[in-house]
């Protein structure tokens, strides 16, 4: 398989655990410096012949917690196979009542309340030092590209799944849900859903340079709401196997104009060059060890042979 053959990734959460509807080719499992992905991914072909990629972050039978997934791995597997967009999906709680559990959501913003224990960045344990911007951490080309074709197929689809814009997701640590309190301090925060998976996938993708987007599928209320029970693994699970049906409806929709537009390349042009003035100007210059350990996401700005020492 030519590296270049698949530019377009999706990872799957909870409950999307395989794209069964689309072609499958082959699965691959690319070792990187940090490790192995999640599990093998699978390789798809869509009606005209071009391929996808899938990978499932918590593996194909939910063994990795949130706070354990290979994010590095994960992201930077993927840009090994050609990958330049990424089209996520995950289960999240709903901390608004005009976000009904079954509906969809392509947030813009998010809220982070992770706690450290997650290694967030290709430059950790390195000697380069690199702030990556991330003041829009969805890439809004691909966002607004996205809102119009999700929201067509939704409607094609026929279960009257509504589409929610411009949502700002917090991600917490997990795995435990939140207390009533954290619920409604979120809410406070201007936080419209919750997950425990939207970082660091989404940051790492903005240090690979490449164009990502995620599309929330609502399974509960989380815990704010007073009168009704706070959310349980019980509530997650109701909602989960339609909205996974869902999302692939959406993904078989989407892929095919998606991989069109990520060859004409118009809709990468926000992370295109993005990371060349984010990396402290001196630090690029260090250890082979370190050139060769990010050539592997960034081979533009990091060549191995030209590290004198
Ligand atoms: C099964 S409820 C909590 C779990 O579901 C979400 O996973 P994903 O984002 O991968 O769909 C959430 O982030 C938690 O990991
Ligand atoms: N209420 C919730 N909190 C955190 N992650 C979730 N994933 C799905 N529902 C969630």
């Amino acid at each position: 398989m030519s590296s270049k053959d698949v530019l377009v990734g999706v990872i799957g959460g909870s409950g999307l655990y395989h794209l069964d509807n689309l072609t499958f080719v082959e699965r691959v499992s690319p070792e990187t410096p940090w490790g192995y992905p999640s599990a093998p991914i699978t390789i798809c072909s869509l009606p005209s012949g071009c391929k996808i990629a899938f990978l499932a972050r918590h593996g194909p039978h939910h063994s990795i917690q949130p706070s354990e997934v290979p994010s590095r791995a994960n992201i930077s597997a993927l840009k090994s196979l050609g990958v330049r967009v990424i089209l996520a999906f995950s289960a999240v709680g709903s901390l608004r009542e005009e976000i009904a559990p079954g509906s969809f959501v392509i947030p813009t913003q998010i809220i982070d309340r992770t706690k450290g224990i997650r290694p967030a960045s290709f430059f950790d344990g390195t000697n380069v030092v690199a702030h990556a911007a991330f003041g829009d951490p969805y890439s809004l080309k691909l966002v607004r590209w996205l809102e119009v074709r999700a929201e067509k197929a939704l409607a094609d689809e026929g279960r009257g799944v509504v589409l929610h814009k411009d949502k700002c997701i917090v991600c917490m640590e997990g795995p435990q849900f939140s207390t009533r309190a954290e619920s409604n301090m979120y809410r406070a925060w201007g936080g419209d859903l919750i997950n425990m998976s939207a970082l660091p996938e989404a940051k790492l993708a903005r240090e690979a340079e490449l164009s990502y987007a995620l599309i929330a599928t609502v399974t509960d209320y989380d815990s704010w709401r007073p009168h009704s029970e706070a959310v349980t693994a019980a509530e997650v699970f109701k909602t989960l196997a339609d909205n996974a049906n869902t999302s692939r409806h959406v993904a078989a929709a989407v892929l095919e104009d998606l991989h069109a537009a990520a060859l004409d390349g118009g809709i990468l042009s926000e992370e295109n060059g993005s990371m060349r003035f984010s990396i402290m100007p001196r630090s690029g210059e260090q250890n082979q060890e370190d050139v060769k350990k990010l050539a592997f996401i960034l081979p533009d700005y990091f060549k191995p042979g030209d590290v004198a020492n």
